[in-house]
């Protein structure tokens, strides 16, 4: 049965700072790093083995996988990093205070950025402070101006088909360390989640979520490492 294991990052800097982070590359913090480090020593004390590891290309998501890895003694395991595996680009509110933008806008409207299904934040503006086009780990890759759920799904999910599931598929275990929305892609499709439930799916930092997958990768469980 193929073993599946999906992290997101531990607390990082602007998740502390509560301001809309996306693309932007903030670090964990020290809180982070211990989330990451428990994480790690839990999959171990369980016994949980991988073969491959996925991760994006954002600091958080790859500190917290090699935190993680390094509690299991296993920092040498292959991994392969990818931007589809992004947090969704927060558009030009990247950067901003959440509770300030709440203030400004109205609690409905950030809502609606924060957690409508289909619906972008507006759009970053070219040349901004957080611009990330000219950024050398994106070379050569559209770097979007905004994303919606919506919009995250489409490029997570080819992804997963292409390097995630063969993977899976031919017996490899597989650990992810992403974030709150390239996750929720993977949990919605993979548990068959609708479109108006998966906005409301919070995946909390630097928990283990163990997926039990049959043959054809359908989900037979799912559950976080912490509560069995
Ligand atoms: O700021 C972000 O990039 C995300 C994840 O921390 O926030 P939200 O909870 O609004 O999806």
């Amino acid at each position: 049965m193929p073993t599946l294991v999906l992290i997101r990052h531990g607390q990082s800097q602007w998740n502390l700072e509560n301001r809309f982070t996306g693309w932007w590359d903030v670090d964990v913090t020290e809180k982070g790093a211990e989330e990451a480090r428990a994480a790690g020593r839990l999959m171990r004390e369980r016994g949980l083995e991988f073969d491959r590891c996925f991760t994006s290309l954002q600091t958080r998501a790859i500190k917290t996988l090699h935190l993680a890895l390094e509690e299991m003694d296993r920092l040498w395991l292959p991994e392969e990093k990818d931007w589809h595996l992004n947090e969704r680009h927060y558009g030009g509110l990247t950067g901003l205070d959440k509770q300030d933008t709440r203030d400004r806008y109205g609690d409905e409207q950030v809502h609606i950025w924060r957690r409508s299904f289909d619906v972008p934040p507006p759009p970053m503006e070219p040349g901004g402070p957080y611009d990330l086009s000219s950024d050398p780990r994106y070379a050569g890759i559209d770097v979007p101006q905004s994303e919606s759920l919506k919009d995250t799904i489409a490029r997570v999910l080819p992804y997963w088909e292409s390097r995630i599931a063969p993977c899976l598929k031919a017996g490899e275990r597989v650990l992810i360390s992403a974030h709150g929305n390239s996750l929720r892609a993977l949990v919605k499709h993979l548990s068959n989640i609708p479109d108006d439930e998966i906005t409301g799916l919070e995946i909390p930092t630097g928990q283990p979520i163990v997926y039990e997958l049959d043959d054809t990768l359908g989900a037979t469980d799912r559950y976080y490492l912490a509560d069995r």
